[in-house]
């Protein structure tokens, strides 16, 4: 069963989400929705789950190659050996007494195979071995070899007393710096001389300040050679594998320069190698580094101290601790400047703080370890995903540094397959480590992948954003110089469909409006779609008129609005989207596309935009339209008002000087208006007004404008009118007037109107002058009797002789 439902995915956005869910038998057919977010997209992801179980693998993998180190003794058995111990108190106790015997009765027999000794310098520790041969005329010590693990001694001595005198070996223990040894010493090695048959016994002096245990070998000389092999072989893999693993991080952390890599090439590779060559007893023999042994066991310990503060600085930046937990990660910044502190003294060399400081860098290990165990746990159960591996490779990590503390304390036996079981492992466990890192690579890619998808689409939005704000500017800007009536709306959606074929793909658009502003309307893009719209609209008006009730966008298929009606070869699927408008009247953007291109919500969310940009900056733009019609209209007469004409003379006074044409104007003023009103009424006197204002714009042409002048002044302005043709038109004004009949309440009321005439003249380029002739030439009509129109002269007020009384008009 698919689904597919609204999911969110943040505040305010949602998606469509596609379920799968298996069908049960009788189960009813049911579309199920989830709400899922971004963190479960992170954790639930198909992706994850399969990187997980890899992890899985990888980590099992890591566990079961040392198992056959570990479950693998030194090659060879070792002969039976019988051990007792002797510790005498003080360091100067002569060997030559002990070889002779003195204290053989001091001695005490062990029952193992493991010698353990308290360490310390203020006595003696004495082993005695004693070797018996598998025949009795055999040599028991043919060709054999003494051999111990290579745990931290200061020195062992091996003596043989024989017939002919003692044979004695010496070798300077593990901070030894005899080359002489090889470069990755795997044991304590001593290559005894033939002896006579018989059983033989072999005395041992240990050298040592802390406790430790030994397990004497008796091997060989080949079964010597492959369990030195075998130790050496180990330790020289994990040390290349962890060069190999440092360098590809550095690679990395070049390629991607993200700290956490720089910081794992310092934890791995410079203080875990120093480390495990220091604890294998490797690092003295290494030229350039052989100084490293001066501080013996101390620097064993600085090692092991900045391993974990390095060890705890790369887990709180690969696992952003403080996002985790603000208190874990001051713990974690505490206990790294803590283990850096006890480093830096033990680096002092103070021998009496030896003990102390094994226990120290025993406990850093142990917690550091722990601590990051949990961080990485904390920071799954957090959400990321990563940190999983990351804990279950600390936990092991746990395990492991508690069993190497443990052969450091000599709490285990130094069974070969735990000391070389533990570097294994460890060395597994930061593979594993630099696999999650290399993991990283992984969530970098998504991460550039995901801010170049948000580059494209900011881009896209961007472009978008400029097409709409140009749209809108454009819009406006030719709303403003559009007449109303029709030619606005018509403006405003063919731009609609221009702007929304630059930015959606279609095959057609249309807008469809019936009422819109008291007008319909069909516009098309192509314009040769009009007769399939049309025919669609015919046909499937009602439907679309139902589509667009309910006011959000959507996509209908062509069977829903009529193939026939659109004819479109192959079907189309069409974008529907309604236009905002008061009832009844209704309209809708289509947009008509291929059957297999589909619109994304996006792209309806876009034409939605543009429609209702194109529908608001109409209706405003019309608003305006209409404030501005009713501020320069008289209302009784419905003429422009005083201010209005002024503004028309002006500009066309402006024209005339441009075009060298003439301009005229005429002063049309009723006469004895005031009987009028008091005889008949004001309701009479404003239906004179009215009727006179109908009279004048009954006579008028195209470019002549009438406008309220005053009370009852009427000014008629006649662009590319000589005097004769003004007059001419005055006195058809004067005559329609005068054949007015208004109904009043004693019977019909007659009236006459007197019209001054005026033209501009050569040289004036303000309105002034001629409105003052007008003026002057309508007073004189009205002195010499009314119900007459008089042209101004030619000359200027107060020019003339006489002047001013002198009235400079002509009367007709
Ligand atoms: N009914 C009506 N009367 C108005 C209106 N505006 C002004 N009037 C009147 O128009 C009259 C103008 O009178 P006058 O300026 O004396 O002019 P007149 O009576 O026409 O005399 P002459 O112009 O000299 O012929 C006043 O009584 C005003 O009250 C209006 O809107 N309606």
């Amino acid at each position: 069963m698919t689904g597919v439902g609204a999911a969110r995915i943040g505040a305010g956005q949602w998606r469509t989400v596609r379920v799968h869910a298996p069908e049960a038998v009788d189960a009813p057919r049911q579309t199920r929705t989830r709400t899922i977010d971004a963190k479960d997209d992170q954790v639930l992801g198909k992706g994850q789950t399969n990187r997980w179980w890899r992890w899985m693998l990888a980590l099992w993998c890591a566990l079961c190659a040392p198992t056959p180190v570990v479950a693998h003794d030194a090659p060879g058995t070792s002969a039976p050996i019988r051990i007792a111990t002797l510790l005498v108190p003080g360091d100067d106790v002569d060997a030559e007494r002990v070889l002779a015997g003195e204290f053989d009765a001091l001695f005490v027999p062990l029952d193992g195979i493991d010698a353990r000794l308290p360490g310390g310098f203020d006595r003696s520790q004495w082993l005695r071995l004693e070797v018996t041969p598998p025949a009795p005329d055999r040599d028991a010590l043919h060709g054999a070899v003494l051999r111990f693990e290579r745990v931290p001694l200061e020195r062992i001595t091996a003596y043989l007393p024989r017939g002919d005198g003692t044979w004695r070996m010496q070798v300077d223990g593990f901070y030894a710096t005899d080359p002489g040894i090889g470069v990755l010493p795997g044991s304590y090695a001593f290559r005894l001389p033939p002896a006579p048959p018989g059983p033989r016994t072999l005395y041992v002096n240990v050298q040592e300040r802390h406790p430790v245990t030994l397990r004497p070998q008796l091997l060989d000389e080949h079964a010597f050679h492959l369990a030195d092999r075998a130790v050496s072989g180990i330790a020289a893999a994990t040390y290349a594998a962890i060069v190999v693993l440092m360098l590809s991080s550095l690679a990395l952390f070049v390629a991607l320069r993200e700290r956490a890599y720089l910081q794992f090439v310092g934890m791995t590779g410079v203080f875990l190698l120093l480390l495990l060559l220091a604890l294998n007893g490797a690092l003295y023999t290494v030229p350039g580094v052989r100084a490293f042994g001066w501080w013996r066991d101390h620097g064993i310990y600085a090692l092991a101290l900045a391993c974990c503060a390095l060890a705890l600085g790369f887990a709180r930046h690969f696992l952003t601790s403080e996002a985790v937990s603000a208190r874990m990660h001051r713990w974690i910044d505490r206990a790294r400047i803590a283990w850096l502190a006890f480093a830096a003294l033990s680096l002092c060399n103070i021998a009496s703080l030896g003990p102390t400081m094994q226990r120290i860098a025993a406990l850093a290990g142990v917690l550091t370890a722990l601590q990051i165990a949990w961080l990485a746990w904390r920071a799954w159960r957090g959400g990321n995903a990563l940190a999983r591996p990351f804990w279950l490779i600390w936990s092991v990590l746990t395990v492991l540094i508690a069993v190497r503390i443990a052969l450091a304390f000599g709490w285990l036996p130094p069974h070969p397959g735990l000391l070389n079981g533990f570097q294994v492992a460890v060395a597994f466990c930061l593979l594993l480590m630099s696999v999650g890192l290399a993991d990283r690579v992984m969530e970098f890619r998504k991460q550039r992948d995901l801010t170049r998808e948000l580059k494209e689409q900011t881009d896209a939005d961007l472009q978008i954003e400029h097409v709409r704000r140009e749209f809108a500017e454009d819009l406006r800007e030719r709303l403003r110089m559009a007449p109303p009536g029709g030619e606005m709306e018509w403006v405003a959606f063919r731009r609609v469909l221009a702007s929304l074929k630059a930015v959606l793909p279609q095959r057609s658009a249309a807008v469809i409006a019936t009422g819109y502003h008291g007008i319909d309307l069909l516009l098309t893009e192509p314009l040769d779609a009009k007769d399939r719209y049309g025919r669609l609209l015919i046909e499937r008006g009602g439907t679309l008129k139902g589509l667009c009730r309910s006011r959000s966008p959507m996509q209908v298929t062509l069977d829903e609005i009529g193939k026939e009606a659109t004819g479109a070869a192959g079907g189309s699927l069409f974008a529907v989207v309604p236009m905002a408008m008061p009832r009844p009247g209704w309209g809708a953007l289509l947009i008509e596309r291929g059957p297999n291109e589909p619109f994304e919500p996006e792209e309806l969310k876009r034409a939605a935009e543009f429609l209702h940009l194109a529908v608001t900056t109409t209706d405003e733009a019309l608003h305006q339209a209409e404030l501005k019609r009713k501020a320069e209209i008289d209302q009784l007469t419905g003429l422009y008002n005083r201010r209005a004409g002024d503004a028309v003379l002006n500009e066309a006074m402006l024209r005339a000087i441009a075009d060298r044409r003439p301009l005229s104007l005429l002063f049309v003023d009723i006469d004895h208006f005031k009987q009028i009103n008091d005889r008949h009424g004001h309701p009479v006197g404003d239906d004179c007004l009215r009727a006179t204002a109908e009279a004048i714009r009954r006579q008028l042409g195209e470019r002549d404008t009438a406008a309220r002048y005053g009370g009852e002044e009427f000014l008629v302005v006649l662009p590319g009118h000589q005097p004769e043709q003004a007059r001419q038109v005055g006195e058809r004004i004067r005559q329609a007037i005068a054949q007015l009949r208004v109904e009043g309440e004693g019977g019909p009321v007659r009236f006459s109107v007197s019209i001054g005439v005026a033209a501009r003249q050569a040289g004036e380029d303000t309105p002034q002058p001629v409105v003052e002739r007008a003026d002057r030439a309508l007073y004189a009509a009205k002195r010499n009797g009314r119900n007459q129109v008089h042209v101004a002269s030619s000359l200027p007020y107060g020019s003339g002789p006489g002047a001013p009384d002198r009235e400079d008009t002509v009367t007709l």
